[in-house]
């Protein structure tokens, strides 16, 4: 069988992180016979110096023709003057509209070895184990917006908030599957005390929970759940929510784990998938070689699972970064004293010798 997968290291860390990776996925290779092979394209402000677009025409077809996708990230101050349209994050969220990936799937799963390191009290953050999934080609990112306009003498912008009733059932629909295969209980986030899109999401979600009579569905506030999160993240199983609570509820449940470098995330779409970390491409740790590239090999994993449904070569991979952690090894962002510090080229190695 012969896979292949466009690699898009993009900004900041965003080489060194999908550098690990690749040499993760060439060892698993290496040991399950995938039969991977690689393709690099730009993507962000990188692509953006040598193009003058961040997003190339033939970096989305080359994600169209391939078997998955490995992000890094994109994005840095020294893009901050340029044209809105042409941000370097307007890469990602043009991959993702371009390529129909209408939801990411982001799991935090606190691994033992890495309890002592949540900002949250041990009892807390232990045996928490949850997913967020997350809209990811609607709402308020997507929505008109207005950059600067004249309004009763002065200056104001906006942005629009929408969402159809297809596109919330579609991504509820995925949000109770995944909790049929897990401990049958979803959370709906929205701020329907206040938006007419949150009350529609709502409507749509329960009428969608009739056809799952064996999922228990409970709806939060998303300031009620940013809390919750902080005081009983083992409460949670599936929390499906729209585009920007996405996004910020799951930064905040990435540190119950200890660090943002950790987590990995899949962007699932009917024709291809792309894998990313959640963290963005950290520009004042970048070139200096000690992000974290867990994140970047958890969803490399991913890649195997949903896209090339090779669960062994996945759970492998997730095996050897728990053990890697079990043994003692940390980059910079979880390092204390008696433990081996690693660079990131380090800790793939450390990850490889253990798959
Ligand atoms: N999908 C993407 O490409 C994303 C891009 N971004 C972009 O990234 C740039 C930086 O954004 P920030 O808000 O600073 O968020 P960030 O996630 O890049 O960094 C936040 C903090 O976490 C640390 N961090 C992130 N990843 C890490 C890793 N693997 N190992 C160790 N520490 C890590 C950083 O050093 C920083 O202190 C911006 O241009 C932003 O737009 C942000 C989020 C997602
Ligand atoms: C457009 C991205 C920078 C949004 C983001 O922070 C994310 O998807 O995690
Ligand atoms: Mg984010």
């Amino acid at each position: 069988m012969a896979y292949k997968i466009t690699v898009i290291p993009g900004d900041g860390i965003g080489k060194e992180i999908t550098d690990a990776a690749v040499k993760v996925l060439k060892k698993t290779d290496e040991k399950f016979q995938l039969g991977l092979s690689y393709t690099y394209k730009d993507a962000g402000g990188t692509a953006y110096d040598k193009f003058g677009t961040p997003l190339p025409d033939d970096t989305v077809v080359a994600c169209k023709a391939s078997d998955g996708v490995l992000f890094g990230a994109v994005g840095g101050d020294k893009w901050d003057g340029v044209e809105p349209s042409l941000r370097p994050e307007k890469a990602i969220l043009g991959l993702r509209k371009q390529l129909g990936l209408y939801a990411n799937l982001r799991p935090v799963k606190v691994a033992d070895a890495l309890v002592e390191y949540s900002p949250l009290k041990p009892e807390l953050a232990k045996g928490v184990d949850l997913v967020i999934v997350r809209e990811l080609i609607g709402g308020i990112y997507f929505g008109d917006k207005c950059e600067s306009e004249q309004y009763k003498g002065s200056e104001r912008a906006w942005d629009l908030e929408n969402y159809s009733v297809p596109e919330v059932e579609r991504i509820t629909k995925l949000a109770f599957e995944t909790a049929k295969l897990r401990r049958g209980k979803v959370t709906s986030v929205d701020k329907a005390n206040v938006l007419a899109t949150s009350r529609l999401w709502r409507r749509t979600t329960a009428e969608v929970a009739k056809g799952y009579p064996e999922v228990a569905l409970n709806n939060l506030y998303v300031d009620n759940c940013a809390m919750q999160l902080a005081i009983r993240p083992a409460q949670f199983d599936v929390i499906v929510t729209g585009n920007l609570f996405g996004d910020i509820l799951s930064d905040e449940a990435a540190v119950v784990g200890g660090s943002i470098g950790i987590l990995p995330s899949a962007s699932i779409g009917t024709d291809t998938s792309l894998y990313e970390p959640i963290h963005g491409s950290a520009p004042d740790i970048a070139g200096k070689g000690i992000a974290n590239p867990m994140g970047t090999v958890l969803s490399a994993a991913m890649l195997l699972r949903y896209s090339l449904h090779e669960e062994a070569a996945a759970k492998a991979i997730e095996a050897a970064v728990d053990q890697a952690l079990a043994d003692g090894y940390r980059t910079a962002d979880l390092y204390k004293d008696g433990f081996q510090r690693v660079s990131t080229d380090e800790m793939a190695d450390v990850i490889c010798e253990r798959i």
